[in-house]
């Protein structure tokens, strides 16, 4: 797979804060990929930077393979800010005024609009729009152009469960129509119900990236018992080089595994050291815990 977006040794410093320290990642074709971090971790500084709307300190990205350029930015559609559409227009007039903007032909609009599901709402004024519908009619902005790339920043920001379940919704069936989704957000929750890509910025820097699945499918949490006390089989996990981590929990022993360990290379371990385990269960861990371990890995160095 083609990267769209190819970053490397991204930096930017504003006077005392460094909000990207050597930032490189890549985006792959065809990938909803989250830039994931909380709140000043750079994600928009990103954003801004590859949009050409901030100038890094240091450091380069391609588009397409490409230098930005003109053309490279014809390819993406973005939206970083909420526009500012007129209340007093409805849908479909407001999406006129842009696409005269982007110069794009009106023979488009119709077609975004029954892309961000509004086509039966576009002769209503703006103003009586959901919080939702509001959104979708932003996306539809950017879409205009038919972008190869969509860039978004906080999609879902300030909208209510239902405007996020439809904002979610739309950004899923506009990956389905084989566009790149670029987007920042600081909801774990989004990042792992949306995208297949992720990475993770703290402080300006990355802390890990990957698929989505690969980065959640690392560090299990395993559960075992049975063949020797708790407290025996804490002290042989704790002297076994796959585990990183051993404790007694709740009538069982948690361990966490060491990066590319099985489980099934656990319960082989423990037969060699004579112990034939009870019970063995593997828990996936959320992305939410591996994403505090990683900010706290951070706040430890
Ligand atoms: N124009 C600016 N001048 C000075 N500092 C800035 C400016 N823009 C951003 N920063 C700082 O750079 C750091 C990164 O900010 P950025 O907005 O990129 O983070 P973010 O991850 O998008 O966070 P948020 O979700 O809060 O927007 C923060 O410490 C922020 O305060």
């Amino acid at each position: 797979m083609a990267n769209v977006l190819d970053i490397q040794g991204l930096s930017k410093r504003y006077k005392s804060v460094q909000a990207l320290d050597q930032l490189s990642i890549s985006v792959p074709e065809g990938s909803i990929y989250g830039l994931l971090g909380p709140n000043g971790s750079g994600k928009t500084t990103t954003l801004g930077i590859v949009l050409d709307v901030i100038n890094p300190t240091a450091g380069t990205f391609r588009w397409f393979g490409e230098a930005p350029s003109k053309s490279t930015k014809r390819r993406i559609g973005a939206l970083l800010e909420t526009p500012n559409f007129y209340p007093y227009l409805n849908g479909f007039q407001n999406l006129r005024i842009t696409a005269d903007i982007k110069q794009v032909p009106h023979a488009q609009i119709q077609h975004v609009l029954e892309t961000v599901g509004l086509a039966h709402r576009q002769h209503n004024d703006f103003k009586g729009y959901s919080l939702g519908m509001k959104q979708r009619l932003a996306i539809g902005a950017a879409l205009l152009g038919d972008p190869e790339v969509l860039v978004l920043d906080e999609p879902t920001n300030g909208l209510d469960p239902e405007g996020i379940a439809e904002v979610r919704e739309l950004i899923l069936n506009v990956a389905q129509q084989g566009k790149t989704i670029l987007l920042a957000s600081h909801l774990l929750d989004e990042v792992e119900k949306v995208c297949t890509h992720m990475a993770v910025l703290r402080a300006g820097k990355l802390k890990v990236e990957g698929p989505v699945q690969s980065i959640m499918a690392t560090n299990d949490l395993v559960f075992i018992n049975g063949g020797a006390s708790l407290e025996q089989l804490v002290q042989i996990a704790q002297g076994l080089p796959l585990v990183a981590e051993a404790r007694v929990l709740q009538q069982q022993v948690q361990l966490t595994l060491q990066q590319g360990a099985s489980s099934s290379d656990l319960n082989r371990a423990f037969f060699e050291a004579g112990i034939a385990l009870g019970q063995l269960n593997v828990r996936k861990k959320s992305l939410e815990s591996q994403f505090m371990e990683i900010i706290k890995a951070d706040t430890a160095v």
